[in-house]
């Protein structure tokens, strides 16, 4: 099969969205001093959380791990539940288990970060059973805004990508969630002192 588009031109690299292109003044990511050494898993950010909680039941369980840099590691391995056609990943699960490694990437920034874009190719299917080999880095940075990539291979961390995103996190406060989130979960998550002491942390310490 010839590379041409409809019309019989070569369609060119995949387009990818200038919002996702770092501004010419943006700066190289600083991994924060205090940042888990390569190798640590990052742990969950909230318990609940879909991505990474270990208290959610429905949830990937994705646990990231440090790598040298701004980069981080995980795995997830798609089960039966997570089917969009017959034996096969949906692609919206797969662009969460995407989202969630990028997103941990801000605990090597030492930065609260929520996802402003996040753009998906989806290269191959994935099969259940399959395990998604992720890794994620941060590209550049630019006031608020965190420009970032990441990459899930099938067969092993060398294998052939199926999956890749670009992504825009954009900094907040950890009043974002104050503010936004429903007062019976902020109230949980403030009396447990180890998650406020955490999120404080971020704010006193950036
Ligand atoms: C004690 C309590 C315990 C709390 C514990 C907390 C600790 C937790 C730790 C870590 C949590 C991390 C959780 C990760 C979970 C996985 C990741 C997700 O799924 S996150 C959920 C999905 N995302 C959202 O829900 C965002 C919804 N959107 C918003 O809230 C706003 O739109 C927000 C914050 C993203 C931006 O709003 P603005 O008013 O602050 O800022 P503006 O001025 O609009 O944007 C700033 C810059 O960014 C650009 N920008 C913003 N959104 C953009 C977009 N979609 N595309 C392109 N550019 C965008 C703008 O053009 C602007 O750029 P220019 O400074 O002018 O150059």
């Amino acid at each position: 099969m010839s590379n041409t588009n409809s019309r019989g031109a070569d369609p060119g690299p995949p387009a990818r969205s200038t919002a996702l292109t770092p501004p010419a003044d943006a700066t190289a990511p600083v991994r924060h001093p205090e940042a888990p050494a390569p190798g640590e898993l990052l742990g969950a950010h909230y318990g609940h959380c879909f991505g990474c909680g270990g208290e959610q039941p429905h949830g990937l369980h994705l646990a990231a791990r440090a790598e040298e840099g701004v980069r981080v590691t995980a795995e997830f391995t798609v089960r039966p539940a997570h089917q969009g056609a017959p034996g096969l990943a949906h692609g919206g699960l797969l662009a969460t288990a995407l989202d969630e490694t990028l997103g941990s990437l801000n605990w090597l920034l030492r930065v609260i970060a929520v996802t402003g874009k996040l753009e998906t190719d989806f290269v191959r299917p994935v099969p259940v059973d399959t395990v998604l080999h992720l890794d994620a880095e941060v590209t550049a940075v630019a006031g608020r805004k965190i420009y970032s990539t990441a990459t899930g291979r099938i067969g092993g961390p060398d294998g052939p990508v199926a999956v890749r995103a670009a992504a825009l996190f954009i900094e907040v406060k950890v009043d974002h969630f104050i503010e936004n989130g429903r007062p019976a979960e902020i109230r949980a998550a403030m009396a447990d002192p180890d998650r406020a002491r955490r999120a404080r942390a971020f704010e006193v310490n950036p």
